[in-house]
């Protein structure tokens, strides 16, 4: 079994558990439930810069990242920075993720966040909700046609902005809806771990226009950016550059500094 499949299967299992033990009345209580969203999608569309920077402690690629930093000051810090938005990571055992990281980084920002979680389930998408998301995951390798487009359009019911995640052409085929916000390229395997951003050159040109591109993992300068902005990228998501830092919000910072130069 690769480690995705692996994932996956412990998600089933704690969805399954979570569930029977939490209503979904009970997350409808949430008074985020009443928030407005943000949409990431437009903000990215507006941004000359389009950074979206990701709460990540550790990974199984990487192991430990950062396990000394408070969710909180890292949202202030990126905020701060000026990124377009947040991504936290929500599971626990792979990423040592969850949803109070959320409901933190909620309490700390107004810039959108997105719920960075194995979806599997309309209940985590009311999850994503109660604890603040404006933005979920959806990941088209672990995912049919007709997953994707039961859980995005229950996302769009509940104000949240789709981002999907291909990894390649045909992930990409089997996807394109009008329910989806942002095509999202992972230039890292999920199952493999290879890390390229050749794969979101060569995906670009296959993705329609109407949907906001963006770039994930493995960036780590802003040539990178520049380059991928040439072929139609507005959005980019970093973790790992910025995590590694004693201060991610700093990192963030001066990045966008250069990034702007
Ligand atoms: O830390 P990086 O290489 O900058 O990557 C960030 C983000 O793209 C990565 O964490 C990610 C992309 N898609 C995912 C799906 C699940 C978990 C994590 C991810």
């Amino acid at each position: 079994m690769n480690i995705l499949d692996k994932i996956i299967a412990d998600k089933r299992r704690e969805v399954e558990l979570k569930k029977s033990l939490i209503p979904v009345s009970q997350l409808e209580k949430s008074v985020l439930f009443e928030r407005t969203s943000i949409s990431l999608a437009e903000l990215l569309r507006k941004s000359d810069t389009g950074i979206i920077a990701e709460h990540k402690r550790r990974s199984p690629s990487k192991s430990v990242i950062n396990q000394d930093l408070n969710v909180q000051d890292v949202a202030k810090g990126y905020e701060e920075a000026g990124v377009s938005g947040m991504s936290v990571l929500t599971d626990g055992k792979y990423f040592g993720g969850s949803l109070e990281d959320l409901l933190y980084a909620r309490a700390s920002v107004e810039i959108p966040l997105l719920r960075k979680e194995f979806i599997i389930d309309e209940y985590q998408l009311l999850e994503a909700k109660a604890y603040g998301a404006d933005v979920i995951l959806l990941i088209a390798a672990v995912l049919d046609r007709k997953q994707i487009k039961t859980l995005s359009e229950f996302a769009k019911n509940l104000g949240l902005d789709v981002l999907l995640e291909v990894h390649n052409e045909e992930e990409l085929e089997k996807s394109i809806m009008s329910s989806l916000d942002m095509l999202g390229v992972n230039n890292r395997n999920l199952k493999t771990f290879e890390v390229s951003t050749d794969t979101s050159k060569e995906l670009s040109e296959k993705i329609p226009s109407d949907f906001v591109k963006v770039s994930e993992s493995g960036i780590s300068s802003v040539e990178v950016i520049k380059d991928l902005k040439n072929y139609g990228f507005e959005g980019f998501l970093i973790g790992e550059n910025f995590m590694k830092t004693e201060d991610p919000g700093a990192s963030a910072k001066e990045f966008i500094k250069k990034l702007k130069a």
